[in-house]
């Protein structure tokens, strides 16, 4: 397997943002409507992670790709075999993500990635773009995210990969999402953020 990557052909790129928080959070509420306004490239780690596992168990990719119930079906077997890829691989999903979208990555100067869970994620932005770098944390209530259709399951949000982030972690933006924070305000101070 190639672990190389290129950072090079990047050199156009102005920001990078990682998105993290909990299940449920906004993640990709706030990163759809950071892309809509900044003409930005929305990417997701979990999407090679889900591509890959279903071609190998020959399920449907696509439908594990929407937020359908169909992914919850998979959910705890897929965390488990992303655990072993990364082990072997820290930064796979990274390279993937990027990789699979490398025509618009290519061009596009700001990358939105919705879905970091590891301190190696944030590791491998940081190794090749550190200048670029934001860290965005987003937070919501368990009241909130209980609203917007989350409810607790055991060895999936007391995973690591769930949790790993919620300690340890200096977030240039913390954006708190419940519905009666200011949401408006906040987008704008983080789109200036991103613009500076
Ligand atoms: N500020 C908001 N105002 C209104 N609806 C919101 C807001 N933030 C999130 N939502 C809604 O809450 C639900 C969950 O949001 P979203 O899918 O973005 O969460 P997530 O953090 O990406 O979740 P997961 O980790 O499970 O993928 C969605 O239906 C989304 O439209």
């Amino acid at each position: 397997m190639c672990t190389s990557f290129d950072s090079g052909k990047y050199s156009h790129l102005k920001k990078v943002i990682l998105l993290s928080g909990k299940r449920k959070c906004g993640k990709d509420y706030i990163g759809e409507k950071l892309a809509d306004k900044l003409q930005a490239i929305l990417l997701h780690l979990s999407e090679p992670l889900k591509l890959e596992f279903a071609r190998l168990h020959q399920i449907d990719g696509k439908e594990l790709l929407s937020s359908s119930s169909y992914k919850e079906n998979y959910r705890k077997d897929m965390i488990k075999w992303g655990e072993e890829k990364r082990h072997a691989d820290p930064s796979i999903f990274c390279r993937l993500a990027i990789e699979q979208k490398d025509e618009q990555c290519s061009t596009n100067p700001i990358w939105i990635v919705c879905d970091i869970r590891r301190y190696t994620d944030i590791e491998f932005f940081r190794k090749y773009f550190p200048k670029q770098l934001l860290l965005v944390r987003v937070e919501a209530s368990i009241e909130t995210r209980q609203n917007r259709g989350w409810v607790f399951t055991p060895n999936v949000d007391d995973s690591e990969s769930e949790c790993q982030l919620d300690e340890n972690v200096r977030w240039s933006f913390i954006f708190s999402n419940n519905d009666s924070d200011n949401f408006e305000t906040q987008m704008t101070h983080l789109i200036q953020m991103i613009q500076s």
